[in-house]
């Protein structure tokens, strides 16, 4: 320590990696590759991801130094210029846009390159519920930005309840086209992303009408800026929905269409379709125009909310040992904070969670793409209510915890947690949304619980005693929605533990791992003991026990937890915080930038005038 006194505003780095976070990474009980290899799928996935993301890293266009300063709009150009120049680097290194390089790619840069709902929802919807002839029209267009495409489906009175979408598609046979119109305010789409300044085309989710009737909830590309002038159409109302809790960078937006008129072949036609004179044809499942919905939850589990609760692990977990707070010992140093038991209880637990969350997701996209193939290659729907059942149930208990944990790192570490600068309160306003977007977690949840026992029986006798079923269904829903969440965890801790018999030829992390499942399956009973208390399935010295023996497996992460986040191989550029770089230089970081601050720039002469004329 210098004397007091004798220091200098740091207008350097200190050389080198802090001491308290060098002396956690000296010995590891485990090979930190191997996790790390583990955790990318492979040893040389882990290589591809890193070249990808060195390039990415070097070139100039998507750094983010000055992230936190930004205005709306500058934040909005900054990610269209980054989206662009993905496209350029794509295009140059031959990257294949289903290839792992371009999924690396966007995974690393997320919501930070514009057209997240364009290559996300978009795309993918075109390529699932389109016929070969549509694929081939406008997915290559797309590909190339030629078309920039939102998924239009949330009105401003109607989200959830998709069979209350007032949007009307009326097919014309007369002229071989579709009408569309919106027959009242509540009928503006509102919220779909890319929507606001850069959409040239939707998809619009509507309800169709033909010969008379309606056929429910359809999906139709629709043309409404100009490719010329970037013009909005005639019958076009579209713009911006303002501010946000986050994704300031997205361009979220509202459109009105009146009397617009689109040819027969913009209905995206593989499972339903109208024919020349009018007539409705199905193929399929009736929910298999929600089918997008159920990709869409699946993907954004690994693709944005199990990162949200990864990236916070890591920057709470390394802050926690270059923070020195009090003393556990009187006479001795300033403890790390990492020390004292509670930060243990409150990190480690989410450490666990995202292990758990992360090799559930693989199971489950697995699961997903295997039931895509049936459907598209053999028109086997027979697994689709499972697959619509259980996404529905994991979209919403792993955005419900995901946000959760990000908010407990977040308070765990005082007031720098507080500082946007930390990384942490972008974290979670972002990560939060998830709980929103794509299904409220609510109604998600009741999905799930359509297959579950017990409050079957409930329902059953509710029903039985005369009570309409609509009135049954809600009376229950609390037990139901309990239920599914229940179900969910089961199945996770299932599958953590069907994981780690599968590591056996790797004893080194399977040991370490098996700690934190044993974690998340103790920590999963603690969070919810008055279920198996009121159940029976416990007593209350059980539950004693299993508070004894996560106290124990607390201290045995201790030792492992830095290089334990060192292994989700985030590099610095990723995580945005002043607090969770690999150095561990949190104060100098959080000196230097907040130097950036506009309130830090010079004030302006006739400013200082104004400010001392009042004093
Ligand atoms: C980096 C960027 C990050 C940000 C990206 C953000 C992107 C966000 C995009 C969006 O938000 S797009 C809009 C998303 N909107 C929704 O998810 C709407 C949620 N609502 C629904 O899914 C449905 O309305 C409902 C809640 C499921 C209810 O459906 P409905 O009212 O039509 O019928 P039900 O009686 O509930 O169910 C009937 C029957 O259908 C089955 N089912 C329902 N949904 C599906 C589905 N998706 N797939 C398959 N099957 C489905 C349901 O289980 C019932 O079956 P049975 O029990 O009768 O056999
Ligand atoms: C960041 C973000 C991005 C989005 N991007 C898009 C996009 O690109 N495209 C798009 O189309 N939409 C998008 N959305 C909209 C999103 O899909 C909807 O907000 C979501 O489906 C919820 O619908 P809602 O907002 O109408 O809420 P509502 O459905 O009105 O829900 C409000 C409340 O009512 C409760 N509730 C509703 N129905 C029931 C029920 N049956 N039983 C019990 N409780 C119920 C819910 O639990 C909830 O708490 C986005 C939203 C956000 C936040």
């Amino acid at each position: 320590m210098s004397a007091p006194g004798h220091w200098s505003v740091p207008g350097h780095w200190s050389s080198g990696v802090n001491p308290d976070i060098h002396s956690e990474r000296t010995s590891p009980s485990f090979p930190v590759e191997r996790v790390t290899n583990l955790l990318d799928g492979g040893a040389e996935l882990t290589a591809t991801r890193r070249h990808v993301e060195s390039i990415i890293n070097s070139d100039s266009t998507f750094s983010q130094d000055d992230r936190y300063f930004l205005t709306r709009v500058e934040q909005y150009e900054g990610s269209v210029r980054r989206a662009v120049r993905l496209r350029e680097k794509m295009k140059e290194l031959g990257w294949a846009d289903n290839g792992t390089e371009a999924m690396f790619a966007f995974r690393v840069l997320g919501a930070d390159v514009a057209f997240g709902i364009h290559n996300g929802v978009f795309i993918p919807t075109i390529k699932e519920l389109g016929i070969e002839a549509q694929i081939a029209k406008w997915v290559p267009l797309a590909q190339d930005l030629q078309i920039i495409g939102t998924y239009a489906q949330t009105e401003l009175g109607h989200g959830t309840y998709l069979r209350g979408l007032e949007t009307t598609v009326t097919f014309d046979p007369s002229n071989q086209e579709f009408v569309i119109n919106m027959p009242r305010l509540s009928s503006i789409k509102w919220w779909p992303g890319d929507l606001g300044r850069s959409a040239t085309h939707a998809l619009v989710l509507a309800q169709l009408y033909t010969q008379g009737k309606c056929q429910g909830m359809h999906a139709f590309i629709v043309q409404i800026r100009s490719l010329v002038d970037h013009s909005s159409l005639p019958g076009v109302t579209v713009g911006d929905i303002g501010p946000k809790m986050n994704f300031d960078q997205v361009d979220n937006g509202f459109l009105i269409l009146q009397n617009v008129h689109i040819p027969r072949e913009n209905m995206l036609c593989r499972y339903s379709e109208v024919s020349p004179d009018g007539t409705y044809v199905k193929r399929g499942s009736d929910r298999i125009n929600y089918f997008s919905m159920v990709l869409t939850r699946t993907r954004l589990l690994s693709a944005e909310i199990i990162p949200a609760l990864a990236k916070a692990c890591v920057i709470a977990i390394r802050y926690s040992v270059v923070r020195r707070q009090s003393k556990l010992k009187p006479g001795e140093m300033e403890t790390k904070i990492l020390d004292y038991q509670m930060q243990q209880q409150k990190l480690f637990p989410q450490l666990a969670t995202v292990f758990a969350f992360h090799f559930m997701a693989s199971s489950f996209e697995a699961f997903c793409n295997q039931v895509k193939v049936q459907i598209k290659s053999k028109g086997d729907f027979s697994s689709l209510p499972e697959l619509h059942a259980l996404s529905a149930g994991l979209k919403a208990l792993l955005s419900d915890v995901c946000s959760a944990g990000v908010e407990t790192c977040r308070r765990a570490c005082g007031g720098h947690g507080y500082s946007l600068l930390s990384g942490l309160p972008s974290l979670y306003t972002r990560v939060a949304g998830s709980c929103t977007y794509e299904g409220e977690n609510t109604v998600m949840q009741l999905q799930t619980a359509r297959l579950i026992k017990n409050a079957g029986f409930q329902l059953q006798s509710l029903l039985q005693s005369g009570v309409e079923q609509y009135v049954a269904w809600d009376s229950t829903s609390i037990l139901l929605a309990q239920a599914a969440i229940a179900h969910c965890q089961y199945t996770i801790v299932n599958n953590f533990v069907e994981t780690m018999s599968r590591l056996q030829h790797e004893p080194e992390i399977q040991q370490v791992l098996q700690v934190l499942c044993d974690l998340y399956a103790l920590s999963g009973i603690l969070a919810n003991a008055e279920e198996f208390l009121h159940d029976g399935y416990m007593t209350g010295h059980q539950l004693d026990l299993v508070t004894a023996s996560q106290r124990d497996l607390l201290t045995c992460v201790r030792k492992d937890a830095v290089s334990l986040v060192d292994a989700f191989d985030y590099s610095d550029q990723q995580l945005h915080s002043a607090i969770g770089s690999y150095d561990g230089h949190a104060y100098q970081r959080l000196f230097e930038w907040a130097q950036k601050a506009p309130m830090n720039a010079k004030v302006p002469f006739a400013l200082f005038l104004a400010l001392s004329s009042c004093c």
